[in-house]
């Protein structure tokens, strides 16, 4: 059945909360990349042209600590959407009490607001993305009506996508998920073959899983970027200081067995001793040496990657193949993304925060037919799960 979509609701002098991903990436408070943000206006838009007040929350980054909490916050992101809104935009560094209440108390119709990093309740026993009840029903309180436009949390279960909406008489879609939802159905549920899939990036544990599913429908599973040191351990490579998650070794194995020749890893790396710019760096094949990391992917995996991708009809690709945003080591991601964008009568669809600022940065994201902003989520949509951000929302 058809979702409810925020064009479907009466927002006229309504305070409406609006569920965002925002997670963008973030360097000592300077946004690398904001299609995120840019990618939620037409849904803020629409409410504040249509005299509703929107009241933005997002999460940023992971909170483990104190100090995360001093490197995450949403200020400058709210400044960015001021600049892209041409308006101003209300931003509050607190994610409950007085300070937020009096905030939207006084927004007039059309005002934007954007609450602090949604995540900053995680310090108190994971509010956030445990999705506390209580929290999920304050945040509730706080608005008359509810859309959903995080695609890219889709995939998480957080009190401010789900648990707002299971307090709210009706959760609405914003343009974005609905967007994202109808492209990437049309496109994978009955994929042109070959199908290729491409999974590299830093969320090994969060997304090793999906490649069993994976393996199912794709002709072959390229794994490049932090997510091959894994499946080296697993084959009894030597991986020096490379990023690694050691609780899905044993689930490599079991892949790389279920997968044959299926599954493609890098032949090749890029390495050094160091996470830096300015410290040399080598190729080496085989074993990563003791005391370096691999930080990118090498030119025979390159070249091997690209063998493999040229008569594809279909590719997926979550996850940068290094770490691209130091240069020495930007160049599989922008060899990979040169490459999609020269094949021939294929759909190439590239999801994720970073894999997205990847191509946008590298200058191959227009080639590409398209550009979704959720990574974990885009995947375990293509696999076919319920996603609670999307169940949450109601049906026309
Ligand atoms: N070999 C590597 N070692 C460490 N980090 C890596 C490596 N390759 C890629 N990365 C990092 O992966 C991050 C993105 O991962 P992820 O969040 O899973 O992707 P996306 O946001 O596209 O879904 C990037 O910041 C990149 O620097
Ligand atoms: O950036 C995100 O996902 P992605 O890195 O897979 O694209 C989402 O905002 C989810 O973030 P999370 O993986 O910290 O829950
Ligand atoms: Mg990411």
């Amino acid at each position: 059945m058809a979702k409810l979509i925020v064009s479907d609701l009466d927002v006229k002098s309504k305070k409406v909360l609006i569920r965002v991903d925002f997670n963008v990436p973030i360097k000592d408070g300077v946004i690398g990349n904001d299609n995120r943000i840019v990618a939620a206006l037409p849904t803020i838009k629409y409410v504040t042209e249509n005299g509703g007040k929107a009241i933005l929350f997002s999460h940023l980054g992971r909170i483990k600590s104190e100090d995360d909490k001093k490197k995450l916050s949403l200020r400058p992101v709210a400044e960015r959407l001021a600049d892209l809104l041409g308006k101003p935009v209300t931003f509050v560094p607190a994610t409950r009490g007085a300070q937020l209440e009096d905030a939207i108390s006084e927004l007039k119709d059309g005002d934007v607001l954007l609450v602090e990093n949604t995540r900053f309740e995680d310090l108190d026993g994971k509010k956030e993305s445990g999705n506390d009840p209580e929290l999920g029903k304050y945040w509730a309180s706080l608005g008359d009506l509810f859309v959903n436009d995080a695609f890219g949390t889709a995939h998480r279960s957080h009190a401010s996508n789900v648990g707002i909406a299971s307090n709210m008489e009706k959760a609405a879609a914003g343009f974005l998920l609905e967007k994202e939802i109808k492209f990437l159905g049309e496109a994978v549920d009955d994929p042109k073959h070959p199908f290729v899939a491409i999974l590299g990036g830093a969320k090994v544990s969060d997304k090793i899983g999906v490649i069993n599913h994976l393996l199912g429908k794709a002709d072959k599973v390229i794994v490049g970027g932090g997510m091959t040191y894994t499946f080296y351990a697993a084959k009894g490579i030597k991986i020096g200081n490379s990023l690694v998650e050691k609780d899905k070794i044993e689930l490599a194995k079991e892949l790389l067995e279920k997968a044959g020749d299926k599954l493609v890893l890098p032949i090749d790396n890029v390495v050094a001793e160091k996470f830096d710019n300015d410290v040399p760096n080598k190729v080496v094949e085989g074993d990563i040496p003791d005391g370096y990391m691999a930080l990118d992917v090498g030119p025979k995996s390159v070249a091997l990657f690209k063998d493999v991708l040229k008569d594809a009809k279909t590719v997926v690709w979550n996850g940068p193949m290094g770490v691209f945003e130091l240069s020495n080591y930007a160049n599989g991601t922008l060899e990979v993304g040169k490459f999609l964008g020269d094949l021939k009568d294929a759909t190439t669809i590239v999801g994720g925060g970073d894999s997205t600022a990847a191509v946008q940065q590298l200058g191959v994201a227009d080639k590409l037919t398209h550009i979704s902003t959720g990574g974990g989520a885009s995947l375990e949509y293509l696999e076919g799960k319920t996603l609670p951000g999307i169940a949450a929302v109601s049906d026309k």
